[in-house]
């Protein structure tokens, strides 16, 4: 879909390029992440991408066309970009903002405000309330939000994205990232993206490219295999401890067997009702979901034989609620923290989907170290026959 050929960037006055030969082919609709330390030049690699400035030498190919001398504005019609500090303009409305590329390609204003609109709703924004605001009447999250819609505005094949969730805290980091994986499981597009960060890297990549000075390619490969087989001690040392609970970022919920015989029950049900079928469960405990089938609070026998009726403060309120897109990682670390000692899984409108034990992820990381000895087993088999 897009491919770098020895792109080169020497910046004027430099003796030294700042990047130096960068040859990366992204395949169509994968996130391919560019990870490497500070200065390692991730963003002048992007800005070259897009023609933001011009490679020294090198070529780009955007479906098998040389774009390295057309017309920039032409190409970055057919590149999303997404930056750390959103780069939204201040004295634009969001749906200016938005509207920005569609604008510039001349678009019929009933067109671009049904655009406008369905992108609020696909970033979980709702249109009406935000449509006619300004960038600082927003929270950080959602002017990244608001970032990525204008990104997307005019369906480019292709994103680039550098550190778009970076300057953010880390809650609401992990809540855009996986809103994000969600998107792209519909938008499909093809993204480059940028950060420091390896977790990052690993939780968003399809494939993985560590850089060194200079983007320099340490490795390009799956986040499995860098995690599995680091190409030399640079890789290994930037991975850094903990390679096996990182690998619990490349699992997702959804593709573990998630518990639901654990009992579950109303608000609104009888506590006697509730009572039997907690006893007649091995549980110790019961998830109570309100109406609209949200988790709302634990319940122990104790508690139901206390009551006629239930209280919304009965139990302990329920913590812990991840969607099917989270991790394992994600899973894990709401569980150590949890009333319930489980992570609760919700899906988009928070209604009860079950329930991640620690059980649930025991098994899932004992499967990957299985799967993973047993490439070795076949790569040595392989290597033997030799
Ligand atoms: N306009 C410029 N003129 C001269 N040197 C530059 C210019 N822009 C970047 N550089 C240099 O190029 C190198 C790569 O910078 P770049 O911003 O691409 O790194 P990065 O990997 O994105 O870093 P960070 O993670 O800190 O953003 C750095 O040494 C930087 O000082």
């Amino acid at each position: 879909m897009i491919e770098l050929q020895e792109l080169t960037k020497t910046f004027p006055g430099q003796t030294v390029p700042a990047v130096d030969r960068l040859s990366l082919a992204v395949p169509r609709g994968e996130i391919v992440v560019l990870v490497g330390p500070s200065g390692c030049g991730k963003t002048t690699s992007m800005e070259l991408v897009n023609r933001l400035i011009e490679p020294t030498s090198g070529r780009i190919i955007l479906e098998g066309e040389d774009v390295t001398r057309g017309n920039a504005d032409e190409l970055r019609r057919r590149i999303g970009y997404v930056i750390q500090e959103t780069g939204l303009f201040p004295h634009r409305t969001i749906a200016q903002n938005i509207g920005t590329v569609p604008t510039m390609l001349g678009w019929k204003k009933a067109k671009l405000a049904d655009r406008v609109d369905e992108l609020l709703s696909l970033v979980g924004m709702d249109p009406a309330a935000y449509r006619g605001r300004y960038p600082k009447e927003l929270s950080g999250g959602q002017r990244q939000r608001v970032g990525v819609a204008r990104a997307m505005a005019a369906d480019p094949p292709v994103m680039l994205m550098d550190e778009p969730f970076g300057a953010i805290d880390p809650i609401t980091r992990e809540r855009l990232q996986n809103e994000f994986l969600r998107l792209q499981q519909t938008i499909q597009k093809t993204i480059i993206f940028v950060t420091h960060d390896i977790d990052e890297a690993i939780k968003m990549g399809d494939r993985i490219v560590v850089l060194r000075d200079q983007s320099h390619i340490a490795q390009f490969d799956t986040p499995a295999e860098i995690l599995s087989n680091p190409a030399d001690d640079y890789v290994s040392d930037f991975i850094g401890a903990g390679a096996s609970l990182k690998r619990l970022n490349l699992t997702r919920i959804r593709d573990v067997a998630m518990t639901d015989d654990n009992p579950t029950g109303l608000l609104s049900e009888p506590p006697a009702d509730l009572l039997a079928r907690l006893v007649a469960s091995d549980w110790s405990a019961m998830l109570l979901l309100d109406a609209q089938r949200r988790p709302a609070r634990w319940v122990t026998a104790p508690d139901l034989r206390r009551v006629d009726g239930i209280r919304p403060t009965i139990g302990l309120r329920a913590t812990a609620l991840v969607e099917a897109h989270a991790t394992l990682s994600d899973a894990l670390n709401e569980l150590v923290t949890s009333n319930g000692g489980v992570a609760i899984v919700v899906d988009g409108s928070g209604a009860y989907q079950g329930v991640v034990d620690m059980e649930t992820i025991m098994t899932a990381v004992r499967s990957l170290r299985e799967e993973q000895s047993e490439f070795y087993m076949a790569a040595k088999h392989t290597q033997d026959e030799s």
